[in-house]
């Protein structure tokens, strides 16, 4: 039968790596993935992966099936490009990186979420060893693209992102970084630096009992269009502030 010969192409290329009663992890990959970063071609590994209910398919084999029944492209899976040794390295540098449609596609700087993907990239490829998280149900901090539209419409009219948020009935800050640190773990159980300025993944890292070797800080692309947007992050959303300098994650 034909799955059971893809199953066995696919052999160790898509592994169970978490099986819990409220859900299995499936993680396929590494899938090589040339990369055109600033006009060089950069090879990265290529994973994504999938949550799936476990009485629905509770193993690789059920889940081939399943997915071709599925309607997955509604809903948005997530994936991680590593780069070089990243389970050996005695220092690597990872970052969980929150989708941002207008930012990270269009380019938009009313963030600086496009800028920060770029500059992750870069700064993952210049140290030797690291992974770009990117967490495709983060839209918005956690509430979507279309109520994110939302968001911004009430920001048009002077509120701040924090109290956009709120004011649709939302938390300022929903994201859940569990999947992605349980891929992280099946890829790295070793210590890793973070790069974010964010003390919430920083703790979300730490409280998965990841041990974090440092935080290095990443602001820039600041601009009129993001500044207000910036300093709400700061001031209001406990970001930690604008250091060049790498820091200590005990901070
Ligand atoms: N609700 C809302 N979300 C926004 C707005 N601007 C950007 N975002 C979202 O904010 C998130 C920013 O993600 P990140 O850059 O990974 O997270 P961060 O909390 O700023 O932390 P670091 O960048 O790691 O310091 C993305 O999901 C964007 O879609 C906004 O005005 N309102």
């Amino acid at each position: 039968m034909i799955y059971n010969n893809i199953i066995e192409q696919l052999g160790d290329r898509i592994r169970l790596i978490q099986d819990r009663e409220d859900g299995v992890l499936f993680l396929a990959g590494p899938i090589r993935l040339p990369v055109d970063l600033d006009g060089e071609t950069v090879f990265f590994q290529w994973y994504s992966w999938i949550r799936t209910d476990k009485h629905v398919a509770g193993s690789v084999e059920e889940l081939l099936p399943h997915l071709a029944s599925s309607r997955y492209a509604e809903l948005q899976q997530s994936s991680v490009l590593v780069y070089g040794d990243f389970a050996n390295s005695q220092d690597a540098v990872i970052r969980m990186h929150s989708i941002c449609h207008t930012g990270d596609i269009f380019g938009s700087k009313r963030c600086d979420c496009g800028y920060q993907l770029k500059q992750s990239m870069r700064l993952i490829v210049s140290h030797g060893a690291g992974a770009l998280f990117y967490l495709a149900n983060h839209e918005g901090r956690g509430i979507g693209l279309f109520s994110k539209a939302l968001a911004y419409l009430l920001q048009e009219d002077g509120m701040d992102t924090v109290d956009a948020n709120l004011a649709l009935g939302f938390e300022d800050d929903s994201r859940d970084y569990g999947d992605a640190i349980t891929v992280l773990q099946a890829l790295r159980p070793a210590p890793v630096s973070i790069i974010t300025n964010n003390p919430r993944k920083v703790e979300a890292l730490r409280n998965a009992g990841m041990n974090i070797r440092s935080r290095i800080p990443l602001w820039g692309n600041s601009s009129v269009h993001n500044e207000k947007y910036l300093s709400t992050k700061v001031n209001k959303s406990g970001h930690y502030g604008f250091e060049t300098e790498y820091q200590s994650a005990s901070k």
